[in-house]
């Protein structure tokens, strides 16, 4: 997907999938990962997020990647944190206590630039993708994360009512991506009140990913 898409949306301010609050299946299941206090956790295509708010308020440490930089100007706005900034290659680094994030392309982001990451909260950002780069998002995620394990909160609905993003992943998808790097949990799947775009029927799966295969 051409990165001037989503640079238009945050400019014109369309961001319906922007939540005014924590994200309740993240409140409600992230303890499932068992994570130490100060894990470091991986936000992909964070957005302005107030998961991050909330992780960060429970007691972890964050990393997020994000193409749009008026959304990362927005989010240390909102957290009321001033950022350290730097640039690395194609890369700026938006830098605070517990607080990294890396604003470019998400693929331009390597495992050293990165650093140790404890777990993947993945909210809207494998569906925010084509069928095409998915394939390549979730190897490349796995890759820079060294397999970490995720909460996956993906969205599945009929694709023929309407084109993504966001896109509807299937259970199937999931476990082509995924499956052979790690155990998959589907643990809560609820339907969305309203519906997509105030019209289709969606669901959202809650998926926790272990690594017992790694
Ligand atoms: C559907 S939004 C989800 C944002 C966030 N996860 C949330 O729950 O609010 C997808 C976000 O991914 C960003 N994005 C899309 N492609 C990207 C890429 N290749 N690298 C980094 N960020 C990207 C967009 O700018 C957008 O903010």
């Amino acid at each position: 997907m051409d990165p001037n898409y989503w640079l238009q949306r945050w400019k014109q301010n369309e961001i319906g999938f922007h939540e005014s609050e924590a994200n309740p299946l993240l409140v409600k299941h992230f303890k499932a990962l068992s994570l130490a206090k100060n894990s470091r956790i991986f936000v992909p295509l964070c957005g302005k997020t107030l998961d991050i708010g909330w992780l960060l308020t429970n007691g972890y440490r964050i990393a997020g990647a994000e193409l749009s930089e008026q959304a990362i100007a927005e989010l240390f706005m909102e957290l009321a944190v001033e950022p350290k900034i730097s640039v690395i290659g194609e890369i700026k680094h938006y830098s605070a206590k517990n607080l990294d994030i890396f604003v470019g392309d998400i693929f331009n982001i390597s495992i050293e630039m990165l650093g140790s990451i404890n777990a993947v909260y993945d909210r809207a950002a494998l569906v925010a993708l084509p069928k095409e780069m998915r394939k390549q998002y979730t190897a490349h995620l796995l890759r820079i994360t060294n397999k970490a394990p995720q909460l996956l909160i993906s969205f599945e609905y009929d694709q023929k009512l309407m084109e993504g993003p966001p896109f509807s992943v299937s259970n199937k998808e999931v476990s082509q991506h995924y499956g052979g790097s790690y155990d998959l949990t589907l643990i809560e799947s609820a339907d969305i009140p309203g519906g997509l775009k105030g019209i289709y029927a969606v669901k959202a799966n809650a998926r926790l990913l272990k690594n017992d295969k790694k």
